[in-house]
């Protein structure tokens, strides 16, 4: 069909072209263009269908120039004002032996401009074992990412709201159906309701580790307390930086239960330490007696702790109290979760009921040992090893990752490790984000494919643009303009940048929008009990709650003093008046607690 001519053209890449402005042409949409292109190689010009991608779409009054009184003159040719609709297209190429090739020439002047037909827009973005996420925004064709792509890394960058878990859960099912294995590291558990649909995808494993007891999961993260270093111990339990003292006492502990370790042949927690500290604040008898037990005299500055806990007998108090707090916490045990026990198809990692530090803390442990046993798979090293790639996704990636000048996080090391060499062990990230300006920029660039979702913070947008070279200046532009669920996809994901509405779901997450009514209608029930009590001396039976739920309200009308509410069941039109707090229903009668009546009074409660 076509739908207009090229009428300007700046560069062989860009030109705009004047639409028939009664045709429903949309932002983004795809078009054709008759084209000359000069080959050197056969020394003749070949003709071509340029391919290009509408990325301004605007109307104007016809010859109206900038300054014309433009009121005045839509005034007064009232209606039949003349509109022409203007489209500035970027050329994305043509085809050419299944390549897409840049022209070198513009188009020509008054050239056809084609709306692209479907089958030419479903060739432009075939991939073969795709994951297939969602549909393009202007029009009904099915968008596939490709699979190789998640080796470069993907940063999902939205504005709160705008979808970026949602189009995450979409990706993790895409993935599993390739047979992915998946780890997600879940700040606020948004993922763990993952585990009871998994069903609904296929016969996948999914476990949720915990790091807060009382939390949802399967089994609690551990990490060995000699596995971690003391200042780390220190940090986790919230020490203050400054406080040097209780950090030493700390690293004491942490360096005698060690030695511990080794005599002994078997971890220790963070009760020994407790206890070495402990014995310390009974004194230097109490202290020998504990040292003479594994016999390390020879081995370890005792005098150290002696003297610590004789001049700084608060500092060892303090450090017992911080590391039972540690304790606690349950996170630190003699050793840590074996990888085997708590790996699924997806493991979900759920954060939730812990400071931000443990959550680091957690986070850099995990991701070190996901990436040493990889490591230790491809290299053929000994030790744990992980047979199959993993995708790592990260949600929250600012909280982890934070740019280096501005917070130093542990996680953040073990993060950019994946982000730099991930690729050559089978380590694949997915960093999720709302401020990719509080992402350090090295790790965000280094996520070569990019899904952007609505963004309106202008810093944000900044971030968006140093981080990815591929964004058009119209893309950006166009980013606070873009529906919930809609994402520009770049990079290795996709052959050319696409914009995309991200498909329904088949597993659920926990962090979607509170459905305000629904929630407010908790409420209502206990009010609407209160009136039935008043009026009928009895509370309504969960046979009548459960008609009501099943009828529509189709008006509500006020008169004076009465409230007509009109309802619908199945096709039968029913009508409640209720006058002076008192219900009549046009089937039931008056003084007669049906489940009409309950329905017309969750309406009206709020003014009776
Ligand atoms: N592709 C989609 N199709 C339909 N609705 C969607 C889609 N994406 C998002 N939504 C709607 O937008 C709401 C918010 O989406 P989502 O939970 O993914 O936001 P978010 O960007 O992760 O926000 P937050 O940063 O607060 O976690 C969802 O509850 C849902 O109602």
């Amino acid at each position: 069909m076509r739908i207009g001519y090229v009428v300007a053209t700046a560069t062989p890449f860009e030109f705009v072209a004047t639409l028939d402005p009664e045709k429903p042409i949309s932002l983004y949409d795809y078009v054709v263009v008759d084209h000359v292109e000069y080959d050197p190689g056969r020394g003749e010009h070949v003709s071509a269908r340029l391919l290009g991608q509408i990325v301004k779409l605007y109307r104007d009054p016809y010859s109206a120039k900038r300054d014309l009184p433009l009121y005045s003159v839509i005034r007064d040719v009232s209606e039949n004002i003349l509109e022409v609709q203007i489209a500035v297209v970027k050329v994305l190429g043509y085809a050419e032996g299944g390549e897409l090739r840049q022209p070198k020439q513009p188009p020509r002047i008054g050239a056809s401009v084609y709306l692209a037909e479907d089958a030419d827009v479903e060739e432009l973005f075939r991939v073969e074992n795709g994951l297939c996420v969602g549909r393009l925004a202007s029009r009904d064709v099915e968008i596939c990412l490709d699979l190789n792509g998640v080796k470069r890394h993907i940063a999902v960058i939205a504005a709160t709201g705008s979808g970026k878990t949602w189009f995450s859960v979409v990706l993790i099912e895409e993935l599993l159906k390739k047979g992915a294995k998946i780890v997600v590291i879940d700040p606020h558990g948004e993922y763990v309701p993952i585990r009871d649909s998994i069903h609904r995808l296929g016969p996948y494993t999914a476990r949720v580790v915990k790091v807060a007891e009382h939390h949802v999961g399967d089994l609690m993260y551990k990490i060995g307390v000699l596995d971690s270093d003391p200042e780390a111990l220190a940090n986790a339990a919230g020490v203050p930086p400054g406080a040097k003292k209780i950090r030493y006492a700390i690293y004491l502990a942490w360096s005698y239960a060690k030695k511990v370790k080794k005599a002994v042949g078997r971890p220790v927690g963070l009760a020994f330490l407790r206890r070495v500290l402990y014995t310390a604040m009974r004194g230097e008898g109490a202290l020998n007696k504990l040292f003479q037990q594994y016999r390390l005299e020879g081995d370890f500055p005792m005098s150290d702790l002696k003297q610590l806990a004789s001049k700084d007998r608060h500092a060892v108090f303090s450090a017992l109290t911080y590391l039972k707090r540690l304790q606690r916490l349950g996170v630190f045990a003699p050793r840590s979760t074996p990888l085997a026990k708590m790996l699924g198809d997806i493991t979900i990692v759920n954060l939730a009921g812990v400071n931000e530090e443990v959550q680091d803390y957690v986070v850099a442990h995990l991701v070190n040992r996901l990436f040493q046993a990889r490591v230790r798979h491809v290299r053929g090293l000994r030790g744990v090893k992980l047979p199959w790639p993993v995708v790592l996704f990260v949600e929250e990636a600012h909280r982890f990752a934070p740019p280096k000048s501005l917070r130093k996080t542990r996680s953040y090391e073990a993060l950019s490790r994946v982000a730099s060499e991930g690729r050559k062990f089978g380590a694949y990230l997915v960093a999720i984000t709302q401020r990719p300006s509080k992402v350090d920029p090295d790790i965000i660039s280094q996520c070569q494919s990019q899904v952007i979702m609505r963004i309106v913070n202008p810093r944000d947008q900044e971030a968006v643009r140093e981080s990815s070279e591929l964004l058009a200046q119209e893309f950006l532009e166009n980013l606070p303009g873009l529906d919930v669920g809609e994402a520009v996809v770049l990079g290795p994901l996709v052959r050319l940048p696409v914009v995309l509405k991200v498909r329904d779901r088949v597993l659920e997450y926990g962090g979607g929008d509170i459905d305000l009514a629904e929630a407010w209608r908790v409420d209502k029930t206990a009010d609407v009990a209160q009136l039935w009590r008043r009026l009928y001396n009895s509370a309504p039976g969960p046979g009548v709650m459960l008609s009501a739920a099943r009828l529509k309200v189709v008006q509500k009308l006020r008169e004076g003093g009465r409230i007509k509410v009109k309802l619908l069941e199945g096709d039968r039109e029913v009508e409640v008046v209720v006058e002076d707090g008192r219900p009549t229903c046009s089937v039931c009668g008056a003084g007669r607690p049906c489940h009409h009546v309950y329905k017309a009074l969750e309406e009206v409660v709020e003014v009776l």
